[in-house]
């Protein structure tokens, strides 16, 4: 499970202070799919970040599998799996060198990475690509490469971030196929993304973040129910826009 916990984080620009996460909570429990939406600047990043312990909280905390990160860094990473749409590749690698490469660094087990990756890349369908160099692979075949780089130590908890971003139709069918993995093998999971229309299909849970706050956060129902409106563009629509919503009857 994840845990976060009045989470905030500052930064000072040109002598401006920059609310950048300011007292997020929220929790992600095994086999749910929590979609972190905001605009452009709104604390998606920067909160991943506090997650995976490469910024450090002003308040609050993060909470993987029970393990602070600011307390254990180490062992929290060790819980998590990420995926960004930037990921890259060794390209001098193959793809089963790369991937039980990682596996090592994560300390798993040869025999028990071995069977790791037999399953996934049958999933993720790249049992025919192991053989090859990283380098030589398209893009939607270096995006299924990744995702399955993320499962290799089998982290409880995945943090996904723009996971569709710069890919075709059938690399977001691909994407659409990985979460509801994810779900299915009951990891927790966190997605980043603009693609409003994508959330409403792919997610459990809803946080919609606007300036670091957390400003409706639920089922689609529970945020409908809240907001009065129908479909999350719209929802965001109003947050940016406060002086278009209509005063209710
Ligand atoms: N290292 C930094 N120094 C100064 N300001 C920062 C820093 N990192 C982020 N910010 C600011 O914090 C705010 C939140 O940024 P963040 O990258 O978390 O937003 P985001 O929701 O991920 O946006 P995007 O969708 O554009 O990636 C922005 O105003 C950004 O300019």
């Amino acid at each position: 499970m994840l845990k976060i916990q009045s989470l905030s984080k500052r930064f000072v620009a040109e002598s401006e202070t920059v609310h950048a996460v300011d007292g997020l909570s929220f929790e992600v429990h095994p086999g749910e799919v929590f979609g972190l939406l905001g605009p452009n600047g709104a604390g998606k990043t920067t909160t991943l970040r506090m997650v995976l312990g490469l910024v450090r909280p002003d308040d609050g905390y993060t909470e993987v599998s029970g393990i602070r990160t600011s307390v254990d860094p180490f062992a929290a990473k060790a819980k998590l799996g990420f995926v960004s749409a930037s990921d890259g590749v060794y390209p001098w690698l193959t793809v089963r060198e790369m991937l039980l490469y990682f596996a090592d660094l994560y300390g798993v087990e040869p025999t028990e990475a071995s069977g790791r990756l037999e399953t996934l890349a049958d999933v993720m369908d790249i049992v025919s690509l192991l053989d090859r160099r990283a380098g030589s692979l398209s893009t939607g075949q270096r995006q299924r490469v990744t995702l399955v780089r993320g499962l290799i130590h089998d982290p409880p908890v995945m943090l996904l971030d723009e996971p569709t971003r710069g890919l075709d139709v059938v690399g977001v069918q691909t994407i659409f196929r990985y979460i509801a993995h994810l779900r299915e093998t009951g990891k927790a999971v966190v997605v980043c993304t603009h693609r409003l229309d994508e959330a409403e299909r792919l997610c459990d849970q809803f946080g919609l973040l606007h300036r670091g706050r957390l400003c409706h956060h639920g089922t689609l129902e529970e945020v409908r129910r809240d907001t009065g409106r129908e479909h999350l563009v719209e929802m965001f629509d109003d947050l940016m826009n406060p002086a278009t919503i209509e005063p209710s009857a």
